[in-house]
């Protein structure tokens, strides 16, 4: 697992360490790694030794950084230019620096750079970047280096123009190919439109660690996290013990749901699935190993329910949604389910002890929520979750999964080709497979959602991506997860 801690968070922990150490020893290292790290993108790309290096270089430590980096680039033979955004207000001893090395300030952006180090703005930045910064992030695109392509640029700790804290991108900003971050991760490096701003992120260790003492903000599982969760079946399982999961999904109108939700859970740990719906003759000629029934009350014995994708909102889905309720079992609630909580109908029944999983697009989570998830997606979520007292699944790119206590994941996994009708659909299969399994809640949608975005990925790789082809590429991406 890794974890990403807040700027405030981040700036105390720095402050107990600094005052053990002597000053500077903490931008030092800092500044050390990212050279090291420089250097190796300029060995790949040709050399050290007369690259043309750009700092763009604002008024905070960020760009201390960036200037002792420089330094020590300038020290290896690179051609160190820095860009001072507010030259007035510098880092002093980080330009002495540079300077002491053979670096030079310049006022225009060169017409040749290789690589570009952003250091205008870091943890310290607020609000949207200032105009001198935008302009010369906004003419960064015109540059280009020693092969004719633009130059590669690098991120001091966080690309500037993103919000640290809530992974928001409100104006223009860095797009890094490498971001080299201090201490620990930040929220925007996991989250929301800023993740997809830091490129690779690489975490240079200054010993800031045990000095973290809050808990992280945010949580991001890797595969060996859900290759350690995910259930599988032992010598003595049988197909009850392994869990049942029933679906309610589906419905006249949306047939196809169902059948993606089928898809979904058949890939998923569960020994059994239980389909209960209008569409039960479709499912079962298109899955063999279904049992179906015409309506949940029929349906026999389930150890999770997934309700409301392709249910509809009519009187039979909104049976339907009760009989689900009303039973002592894990729900996962969907599409319609969720847009049926709306107006508080089932206020009394989302009273229960079993646990729920809601499982929001932006639109459905406007209608539930009474407003967007806005900039700050993690706090959206957790809000939802801690007033439903549910699990909230929020999706998009970069997932996040809140749960009623406030603990954050964000899905590290994914791609656009996701954005394809029905892969909810499939997701939400998977999903209740898991908690049928016996996967607590915020474990089940964290690891439904990681492998639900590897399928699209490996999916995309073949071609344009529909909604089988996702659920197709569950098994594979499972086999190579758990070998
Ligand atoms: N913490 C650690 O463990 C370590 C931290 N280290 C490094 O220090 C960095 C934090 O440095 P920091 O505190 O000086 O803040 P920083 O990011 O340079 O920004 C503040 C400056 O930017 C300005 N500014 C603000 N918003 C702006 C905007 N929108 N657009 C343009 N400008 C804007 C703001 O100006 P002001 O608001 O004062 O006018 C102020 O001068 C951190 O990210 C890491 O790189 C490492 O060296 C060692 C370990
Ligand atoms: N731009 C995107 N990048 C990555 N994943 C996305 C993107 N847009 C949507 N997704 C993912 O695609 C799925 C779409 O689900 P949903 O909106 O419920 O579709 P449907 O209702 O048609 O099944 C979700 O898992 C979501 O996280």
């Amino acid at each position: 697992m890794r974890q990403a801690w807040r700027a405030a968070d981040v700036r105390a922990a720095e402050k107990s360490l600094m005052a053990a150490l002597p000053e500077g020893t903490l931008m030092q290292r800092a500044a050390a790694g990212l050279a090291r790290r420089c250097a190796l993108l300029l060995e790949e790309a040709g050399g050290v030794y007369g690259a043309r290096v750009l700092l763009l270089v604002g008024s905070g430590d960020n760009g201390g950084d960036a200037l002792y980096a420089g330094a020590a680039l300038a020290r290896r033979g690179a051609q160190v230019r820095a860009l001072l955004l507010t030259p007035e207000r510098v880092h002093l001893a980080g330009l002495a620096a540079l300077r002491a090395a053979g670096g030079f300030t310049t006022v225009e952006l060169p017409a040749r750079v290789d690589l570009v180090m952003d250091g205008i703005v870091g943890i310290g930045g607020t609000g949207g970047l200032r105009p001198p910064a935008a302009a010369a992030v906004r003419r960064l695109g015109e540059l280009r280096g020693r092969t004719g392509h633009r130059p590669l640029v690098v991120a001091v700790d966080t690309p500037s123009g993103v919000v640290v804290d809530t992974g928001d991108v409100p104006g223009e900003c860095v797009d890094a190919d490498v971001t080299v971050t201090f201490g620990c991760l930040k929220p925007a490096h996991v989250i929301g439109p800023a993740a997809i701003r830091c490129g690779q992120v690489e975490l240079v260790d200054i010993g800031l660690g045990p000095s973290l003492v809050t808990g992280p903000a945010v949580r991001v599982a890797e595969s060996s996290d859900i290759a350690a969760w995910w259930p599988v079946p032992g010598p003595v399982s049988d197909k009850y013990t392994r869990g049942v999961v029933g679906l309610a999904t589906g419905s006249a109108g949306y047939p196809g749901a169902a059948l993606l939700s089928t898809s979904g859970a058949l890939a998923g740990p569960a020994g059994m699935v239980r389909y209960a719906g209008s569409a039960h003759a479709e499912v079962v000629r298109a899955h063999p190993s279904v049992v179906v029934a015409p309506r949940v009350a029929d349906a026999g014995r389930v150890q999770a329910w997934v309700c409301g994708s392709g249910l509809g909102t009519g009187d039979a889905a909104r049976t339907e949604l009760r009989s689900v309720l009303a039973t002592s079992l894990p729900v996962l609630l969907d599409a319609d389910a969720i847009t049926l909580l709306v107006g508080g109908e089932f206020s009394e029944h989302l009273r229960r002890d079993a646990p729920v999983v809601l499982t929001p697009h932006d639109g459905e989570f406007k209608r539930l929520a009474g407003e967007a998830p806005g900039a700050d997606r993690a706090a959206a979520a957790a809000r939802l979750a801690a007033w439903t007292n549910a699990v909230v699944l929020l999706k998009g790119d970069r997932t996040v999964v809140a749960t009623p206590a406030g603990e954050i994941w964000a899905n590290p996994t994914g791609s656009p080709a996701l954005a394809t009708a029905g892969s909810g659909d499939v997701l939400a299969g998977l999903l209740g497979s898991l908690l049928a399994a016996g996967l607590p809640p915020v474990r089940a949608a964290v690891a439904a959602a990681y492998v639900h975005g590897l399928a699209g990925r490996r999916a995309a790789a073949d071609g344009p991506v529909t909604a089988p082809d996702v659920a197709a590429a569950l098994r594979p991406v499972l086999r190579d997860l758990l070998k």
